[in-house]
């Protein structure tokens, strides 16, 4: 449903970010896009909605050329991916159920959005959205009252508000502890099951990313080094990504330090036993 063909981009400072990217993603598959910092996520992300113009090649949503693209048809072809961002890009002083309806903009016209006049399936839909995400109760509060996780699920449902075709997600949980991570992880992956929809989501967290992934691809230095499932990630894969690292061990406690807990740090092993948090 997703098509990537020979996609390279090369920014005007010389950078290659992206080099002959081929990825096909079917519908209803959630996809982990993972790497080393400048690998190249966020470009590839990027790319698909034409935030960024790749240098070379096609990008093809279902019947859609994305990359022939320009003006009107491309503002359109936009509103089929729903974006998600690492600092949420709620705006602060307006409700939750503003910040939702937002994702509408691209439907109504300029004044009727500026007068925040929605029409009344967008807010019924979104009444639906915000209780399926958790937040029902949150509806009337600024986005600046809430938590990360709540910011977070705010920032999903304004997305599938749009009625995307496809989920961009950028490193959604960075910002937010490892317990919140892993609900916003699982909210998403349940969301595109429910939905049929898929998703491209870059995350640093590889152990989330095995966990809520239906496939996992490693970029490292702008190519794909790796395209399989989470299952097939070994430390040797690990360490084509990622560079040479011991990824099966987990710190031990120094000598003079009482025998607390240690840190949870995931290792493949952990994830192998089931023993993720
Ligand atoms: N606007 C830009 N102008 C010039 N070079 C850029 C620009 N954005 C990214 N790059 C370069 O492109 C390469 C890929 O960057 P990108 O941000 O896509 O990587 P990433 O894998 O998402 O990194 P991170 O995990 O740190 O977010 C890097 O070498 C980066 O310096």
């Amino acid at each position: 449903m997703l098509t990537l063909r020979g996609v390279t981009k090369r920014y005007p400072t010389g950078d290659r970010a992206l080099t002959d990217i081929q990825l096909t993603l079917p519908k209803g598959q959630v996809m982990a896009l993972i790497g080393p910092s400048g690998a190249g996520k966020s470009t590839l992300i990027r790319c698909v909605n034409r935030l960024v113009e790749p240098t070379q090649g096609s990008i093809r949503l279902e019947d859609t050329e994305i990359t022939r693209l320009s003006g009107n048809a491309l503002r359109q072809a936009r509103r089929s991916m729903g974006m998600i961002f690492q600092e949420y890009a709620l705006v602060d002083r307006l409700s939750v159920m503003e910040n939702v309806l937002s994702g509408r903009l691209g439907y109504v016209g300029f004044w009727r959005s500026f007068l925040r006049r929605y029409p009344e399936d967008a807010v019924a839909e979104a009444f639906r959205l915000l209780e399926r995400v958790g937040l029902p109760h949150a509806i009337d509060k600024r986005a600046d009252a809430l938590s990360g996780g709540q910011r977070q699920r705010v920032g999903i449902a304004r997305a599938l508000l749009q009625s995307p075709k496809l989920l961009l997600v950028d490193e959604p949980t960075a910002s937010l502890d490892p317990k919140t991570s892993r609900q916003i992880m699982r909210l998403i992956r349940e969301l595109c099951a429910e939905r049929d929809l898929a998703a491209i989501i870059n995350i640093h967290d590889v152990a989330l990313a095995q966990q809520f992934a239906d496939r996992i691809v490693g970029l490292r230095a702008g190519e794909i080094v790796f395209d399989g499932l989470p299952s097939e990630l070994t430390s040797e894969i690990l360490t084509t990504i990622y560079g040479e690292e011991d990824w099966d061990t987990t710190p031990e406690p120094m000598d003079d330090e009482p025998a607390a807990a240690p840190p949870y740090v995931p290792t493949l092993q952990g994830l192998a036993a089931g023993g993720a948090r």
